[in-house]
């Protein structure tokens, strides 16, 4: 059964690295492509901005709003990790701030929810947090990362 399980792990990581070499390896073949998938990811940090939309079971009122059984619900991640009611300079990027802060991206904080929340969070939470995690420290351990020519970090956005 372990080894069953370590083969599979095993044939599950396989997946996502040669889908991440087939990724890079199209996009370098493709840089208008790469330009264009960048863009986005500067404007769209959360990996699903708009969640999976959900139906609400019973009528409810949530912050003052009434929702009425059966509504489509979705939740719009990439607004709540802007808005300043909830984020000290929501526009700028400091990781920092999570340091020492009880506030986790595992659906139990609402000001942060990458993985949503709930019985329908995402549960494949741990293996996207240890890839991305390991990509992320491999990608920046071996390389200095720079904008290319004279291209300024502003013209990004
Ligand atoms: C960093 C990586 C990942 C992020 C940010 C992410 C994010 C999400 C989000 C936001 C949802 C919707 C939750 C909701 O609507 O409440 C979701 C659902 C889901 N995710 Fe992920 N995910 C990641 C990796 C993965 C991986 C690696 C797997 C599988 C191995 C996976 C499998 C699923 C499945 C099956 C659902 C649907 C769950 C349901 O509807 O009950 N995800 N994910």
């Amino acid at each position: 059964m372990a080894n069953c399980l370590a083969g599979h792990a095993r044939a599950l990581n396989g997946h996502i690295i040669n889908t991440i070499e087939w990724v890079l390896s199209e996009l370098m073949r493709h840089p208008q492509v790469m330009k264009k998938v960048q863009k986005e990811l500067e404007m769209l940090h959360p990996v699903a901005p708009l969640l999976i939309p959900h139906a609400a079971n019973e009528d409810c009122t949530v912050n003052g709003f009434h929702i009425q059984k059966a509504s489509r619900v979705i939740i719009n991640v990439w607004a709540i990790g802007r808005d300043p009611r909830a984020w000290t300079d929501a526009e700028k990027f400091i990781p920092e701030s999570f340091v020492g802060s009880n506030i986790d991206v595992r659906g139990n904080h609402f000001e942060l929810m990458p993985f949503g929340s709930g019985r329908r969070r995402c549960p494949g939470i741990q293996l996207g947090l240890t890839v991305v995690q390991l990509m992320v420290a491999q990608l920046v351990h071996c390389f200095d990362w720079e904008h290319p020519n004279s291209m300024l970090p502003n013209d990004w956005i």
